[in-house]
């Protein structure tokens, strides 16, 4: 879809072209480990920064709600205390008060942390939609060469299982977090205030707290990682199988697709269930170091009110207080697994920001367009490879006057995609340049340069919508009567109207329901459409009959007429009348000129066409 937004006139996606393999599997280039948590952390504070209103704001109910509750134990002494104290003399209008005291605290506490779920719960939405955004328009900014190297099914998983878990956290713990972290040290400043020696008590057991929190946090974040990778790595599977189903039914290879599953599936079942089973081991540990915490406090408490060194109600009080103390800390402890989760997901949500994005345009970039481009192509000495260790482009110099149809001619695998990859700028040379109208490629900016091309490819592109919308992708701003036209000198208008409902017919999934041939005679028509001022077809008629291939001769020599065109064919019969072509071998250019003069050299176009046409 990174057409849509730049408004390149490609009638194919860039991730659909040929050439784009799945070579290797998803890799990231290691980063030492806390200093990226770090960074990750910083990466994710700057999201959290953009909503410092909506923080703010929460966290002063926060703050509020927190106080509240630091009251509340105070008050319940005080009322346990009435009694107490007055045994048999209870002053019931002084308990009345206090216990109306605690009912208007125990709604302000109710009310206060719906609001604060509701605040967070719309602040955390915006964030992870800022998130989404930023990583898709980041992976609409990534070069061609990033997804041929990456899984598409894993990048998927990014984008929504890993944002799905920085938006748990984000809405669910960052409230949490807060009234943790105040709870924590309002407590600690009542319980002191109270009774120093009791709390000194209570403090017996904290190091172990931390201690614990921090052994099972350094196994589980590993395993939350191992976790989010493993599912990635699923996806992908899930992602292939189902794109590749029919070749998997034509190899009768379902079992195998489903023992791979089953593998991959337990794998993910394994890591997941460690990391559950680490994660599990803190909330019983916390629970019976907490009591045993608690049961000091109960023993020296005891001791002090026997000495009448404090009352029964402030007992009480401090009791409570050590629970709110030790209760946050568990919580940290346990939101501690979750962050770390998420943290995870974030990691592998910012390995992708962080990948280089294609060479930004130059500070003075030409503009140009398809009006006042006139199309005039030259190759000055260009290498290039995939990677650097092979070349698969090898010192290609040509020259193609604006207007002229040039073929690419050659064998399987010679690297005439490849060529057109270097013109259209998806791969950027790596020696050589290329220039257009005389200026070098790299100097125009880059999304109207890309708008000059029509590109009709051997892998269809279309999406769920109707025959219109598909065809409007190749020009917006096209009328009704524009897109007709189009369809028409493409040869597709028959059979759209044989459609229930003509051009406003839905299809399926991403043209599941049309022929091969009918998809590339609806990109045909989005070419025409989109009238661009270089036209590029790679072996554009393949799946169409012959007797259509003959038929829509006629409209593409109209589309190709007055500007350049670069057409890849196999079957040489499309491409006799062709200005120039250019025979590709093993990525260099071994012969050149028109039909009629590469037939008298006797070369390899020669055996080429004698091979199909038994000269
Ligand atoms: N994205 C890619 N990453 C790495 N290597 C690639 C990529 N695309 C193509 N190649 C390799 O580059 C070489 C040339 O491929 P290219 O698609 O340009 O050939 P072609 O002449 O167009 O072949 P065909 O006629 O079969 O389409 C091949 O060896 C191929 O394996």
């Amino acid at each position: 879809m990174a057409d849509r937004n730049s408004g390149i006139n490609r009638t194919n996606s860039a991730m659909t072209q040929r050439g784009r393999g799945k070579r290797g599997p998803a890799r990231f280039a290691p980063v030492e480990k806390p200093k990226r948590i770090r960074e990750t952390l910083r990466r994710l504070g700057s999201y959290f920064f953009q909503e410092k209103k909506a923080l703010c704001t929460v966290f002063g109910f926060v703050l509020l709600d927190s106080i509240i509750s630091l009251l509340i134990p105070y008050f319940i002494g005080l009322a346990i205390n009435q009694i107490g104290v007055r045994a048999g003399a209870v002053h019931f209008s002084m308990l009345i008060q206090l216990l109306l005291v605690l009912a208007v605290f125990y709604l302000a506490d109710g009310l206060l942390t719906f609001i604060q779920g509701w605040l967070m719960a719309s602040a955390g939405q915006r964030m992870v939609v800022a998130l989404r955004g930023s990583l898709f328009e980041k992976l609409q900014k990534l070069p061609i060469s990033f997804f041929d190297r990456h899984n598409h099914g894993e990048i998927m998983s990014r984008l929504t299982n890993d944002i799905e878990n920085i938006d748990v956290t984000i809405s669910q713990s960052t409230v949490q977090l807060m009234n943790d972290v105040i709870m924590i040290a309002g407590s600690l400043v009542m319980m002191i205030w109270i009774s120093p020696s009791l709390t000194l008590a209570s403090l017996i057991m904290v190091p172990l707290v931390i201690i614990l929190t921090k052994t099972i946090a350094v196994r589980t974040s590993k395993l939350f990682v191992e976790q989010q990778k493993e599912l990635g790595t699923l996806n992908g599977h899930i992602e292939e199988s189902i794109s590749g189903l029919s070749v998997i039914k034509a190899f009768s290879h379902e079992q195998k697709e489903i023992e791979r599953f089953t593998q991959m599936n337990q794998r993910l079942t394994d890591v997941g269930m460690h990391a559950q089973i680490w994660s599990g081991y803190l909330m019983p540990l916390m629970n019976v170091i907490n009591n045993l915490g608690f049961a000091a406090v109960a023993s020296v408490g005891g001791f002090l009110a026997v000495k009448k060194m404090i009352t029964i109600g402030m007992i009480a009080s401090f009791l409570t207080y050590s629970r709110q103390f030790s209760r946050p800390l568990n919580d940290v402890a346990s939101i501690f697994n979750t962050l770390l989760s998420a943290i995870a997901g974030a990691e592998r949500v910012f390995d992708i920001m962080e990948q280089k994005e294609e060479v930004p345009d130059q500070i003075n970039a030409r503009p140009i367009s398809s009006k006042t481009c006139k199309g005039d192509i030259d190759f000055y000495n260009v290498s290039f490879g995939y990677s650097p260790k092979r070349m698969i482009v090898k010192q290609v110099s040509f020259h193609a006057r604006a207007g002229e149809t040039i073929a690419l001619v050659g064998p399987t695998g010679a690297g005439k995609t490849t060529l057109v990859n270097l013109l259209t700028r998806f791969y950027e040379p790596n020696f050589g340049s290329i220039r257009v109208d005389g200026i070098p490629i790299t100097n125009y900016r880059r999304a109207d340069y890309r708008s000059l091309f029509g590109m009709v490819l051997q892998d269809t592109y279309l999406f769920h919508g109707s025959f219109k919308d598909n065809l409007r992708y190749g020009r917006l701003d096209a009328t009704d009567e524009e897109i007709k036209r189009a369809a028409i000198a493409a040869h597709a208008d028959s059979f759209i109207m044989a459609t229930e409902h003509g051009y406003g017919t839905m299809l399926q999934g991403s043209g599941e329901n049309l022929s091969e041939g009918q998809k590339q005679l609806l990109t045909i028509a989005r070419a025409v459409l989109s009238n661009p001022a270089i036209l590029i077809m790679d072996e554009a008629t393949s799946h169409v009959d012959t007797q259509t291939e003959h038929e829509i001769q006629e409209g593409m020599r109209q589309l190709m007429s007055g500007r350049t065109s670069i057409i890849i064919a196999h079957r040489l019969s499309t491409i006799r009348h062709a200005d120039l072509i250019l025979v590709v071998e093993d990525g260099m250019i071994a012969e050149q000129g028109r039909h009629e003069e590469l037939l008298e050299k006797k070369g390899i176009y020669f055996s080429m066409y004698s091979d199909q046409f038994s000269v």
